[in-house]
C-alpha cells in the first residue's frame, strides 16, 4: 500500500490515484494536506516572480553606472571638481574630443590658465586607443576629468548639465580622417551629424545655455580653386564624405542658433599636426614608416603636380580656440526658448602658408636623419583635394589670431616628441 506522501507526491503521474472508499478523516487531511502544498506552491511562485522583477529592475537601473562608467555621487564630486574655476572671470568649459590630438592640447591649455575643464570621449578605435588613454593619464594628471561616453548619450549629456552649470562647451569630438570616410561612412554621419545634433539638443535645453565652439574643417571648400580660401568663398562642393559632414554641421549649428539662440563659433581648422597627434595624418604615419624603413606613398595631383596643405601647429590651433572662446559672446536663450539673436561665427584657422608633400617629407628626412622610401603614385580618388591655404584676416581681426610657427620649426617638435614617446627602438633594423 502506497504512503500518504507517496500519494501526494508520486514518483509517476500514474501513480496518483483517486481512492472513494477512504473514510472522511483521510479524505481531511489529503484535501487540507494538498490546499497547503498549493498555497506553499503558490507563495513560492510569487516570491520568485518578485525577486526576478526586482532583479530586472536594479539590473536595469544600474546598467548605465556598469556599462558607461558614470554616476553616482562620487562621480558627480569629480565633474564638480574638474569644472572648478580658479580664476576670476574664468570659465567652465565642457571639451567633447578631450582625448583626441586638439582637445587634449586645448583642455590643458584651459585648465593652466584657471578655467574648469570636463572632457568627454568614447575613446573609439579609430586609431590605437593607447594614445587616447595615454592623452588621459596626461590630462588627470592636470586635474582634467575626462568622462567615458559617447556624444549620442543624451542622458549622460543631460546629467553633466545638471551636475555643471557649463558656461561653454568646446566641441571637439568627431569622426576625422577624409580618405577612411570611404571605408566606414556609417561612423561619420553617427559622430558628425547624430552626435553633433545630440549635443546640440542638451545645450538649447540647458539654463543657462552655454556658448558653443566647435571644429569644422578646411575640407569644406572641397573643389573651391580660389586661393586663398576665405571664409565667404563657396562651399557647395565638397569632396568626400568627412567634408560633407562637417558642412552639414556648419548648416545644423546654423539652425540651433536661429530657432534657440545659442552662440556658436565655427572653426575650420587646416591640417593640424604637432606632438600628441593623430597616427592617421600623412607626417605621422610617415614619420613612422621612415624609421622603421618601410616605403611612404606620396600622391601626386593632376599634370604632376605635388598637393599642398596649409599645415598648421597645434600651438598656433590652440591660440585660435582660446580666443573663440573668449570672445564667443554669450547664448541668448534659456530652457529651449530663444530670447534674442546670438553670435553665429565661423573662422579659417590655418598658418597662411601652403607646403608641398614632397617638401613635408624633406623636412621629416632631415629631422630623422634618415632617408625616406618614396613611391609616389597618382591621387586616387578619395576624397581628396590638390592644395589648402587659408585667409586668416577675419580670425586676426576678431581676436588677434596669429599663427607663429612654421613647418621646419613645428616637425622638428613633433619628431622629439615621436621620438620620447615610442622611444629610439623603431630605428632597429635601418641601415
Ligand atoms: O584640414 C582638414 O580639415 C583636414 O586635415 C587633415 O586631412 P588632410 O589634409 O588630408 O591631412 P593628411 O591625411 O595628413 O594628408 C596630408 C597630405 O598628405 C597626402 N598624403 C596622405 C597620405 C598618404 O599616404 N600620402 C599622401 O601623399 C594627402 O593627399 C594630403 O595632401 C585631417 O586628417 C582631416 O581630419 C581634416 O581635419
Amino acid at each position: 500500500m502506497p504512503s500518504l506522501e507517496e500519494e501526494l507526491f508520486p514518483s509517476t503521474p500514474g501513480k496518483f490515484k483517486i481512492d472513494r472508499g477512504h473514510n472522511m478523516n483521510r479524505q481531511f487531511h489529503r484535501c487540507f494536506a494538498s490546499t497547503s502544498t498549493m498555497f506553499l506552491w503558490a507563495l513560492f511562485l510569487i516570491a520568485l516572480t518578485a525577486s526576478y522583477l526586482s532583479f530586472q529592475s536594479f539590473v536595469d537601473s544600474g546598467s548605465r553606472y556598469f556599462s558607461a562608467s558614470w554616476g553616482g555621487i562620487q562621480w558627480e564630486k569629480q565633474v564638480r571638481n574638474s569644472a572648478q574655476i580658479h580664476r576670476s572671470g574664468g570659465m567652465s568649459v565642457l571639451v567633447t574630443g578631450a582625448a583626441g590630438f586638439v582637445g587634449t592640447h586645448v583642455s590643458l591649455a584651459l585648465k593652466k590658465r584657471g578655467d574648469g575643464v570636463v572632457g568627454l570621449d568614447n575613446f573609439n578605435n579609430y586609431y590605437d586607443p593607447s594614445l587616447k588613454r595615454a592623452r588621459n593619464s596626461l590630462l588627470n594628471g592636470h586635474g582634467v576629468l575626462v568622462v567615458e561616453g559617447d556624444l549620442n548619450d543624451a542622458k549622460l549629456l543631460a546629467k553633466l548639465f545638471d551636475v555643471v552649470a557649463f558656461t561653454h562647451v568646446m566641441h571637439l569630438a568627431a569622426q576625422a580622417g577624409v580618405r577612411y570616410a570611404m571605408e566606414n561612412p556609417n561612423s561619420y554621419v553617427h559622430s558628425n551629424i547624430a552626435g553633433l545634433v545630440s549635443l546640440l539638443e542638451v545645450c538649447k535645453s540647458a539654463n543657462p545655455q552655454p556658448a558653443i565652439v566647435w571644429a569644422s574643417s578646411s575640407s569644406v571648400y572641397g573643389l573651391n580653386d580660389k586661393a586663398p580660401f576665405s571664409e565667404s568663398d563657396r562651399t557647395d562642393q565638397p569632396a568626400s564624405l568627412y567634408a560633407a559632414t562637417k558642412k552639414a554641421g556648419e548648416e545644423i549649428t546654423h539652425t540651433y542658433n536661429h530657432i534657440y539662440g545659442l552662440s556658436i563659433t565655427g572653426l575650420r581648422f587646416f591640417t593640424v599636426y604637432g606632438p600628441w597627434g593623430r597616427p592617421d595624418m600623412a607626417y605621422f604615419s610617415f614619420t613612422r614608416n621612415i624609421l622603421q624603413g618601410k616605403p611612404i606613398t606620396i600622391y601626386r595631383g593632376k599634370n604632376r603636380a605635388d598637393l599642398a596643405r596649409d599645415f598648421t601647429y597645434i600651438d598656433d590651433i590652440v591660440k585660435g580656440c582660446l580666443g573663440s572662446l573668449d570672445t564667443s559672446g554669450k547664448s541668448t536663450g534659456s530652457g529651449g526658448k530663444k530670447k534674442g539673436n546670438a553670435p553665429y561665427r565661423i573662422f579659417n584657422l590655418g598658418n597662411t602658408s601652403p607646403v608641398k608633400v614632397p617638401v613635408l617629407v624633406n623636412i621629416l628626412e632631415s629631422h630623422l636623419k634618415v632617408k625616406a622610401k618614396r613611391k609616389i603614385i597618382d591621387m586616387p580618388g578619395n576624397g581628396d583635394v590638390p592644395f589648402t591655404h587659408a585667409n586668416i584676416s577675419h580670425a586676426q581681426r576678431e581676436f588677434g589670431y596669429k599663427p607663429t610657427t612654421d613647418l621646419q620649426t613645428g616637425l622638428k617638435k613633433f619628431v622629439r616628441w615621436y621620438l620620447s614617446y615610442y622611444g629610439y627602438n623603431n630605428r632597429k633594423g635601418l641601415q
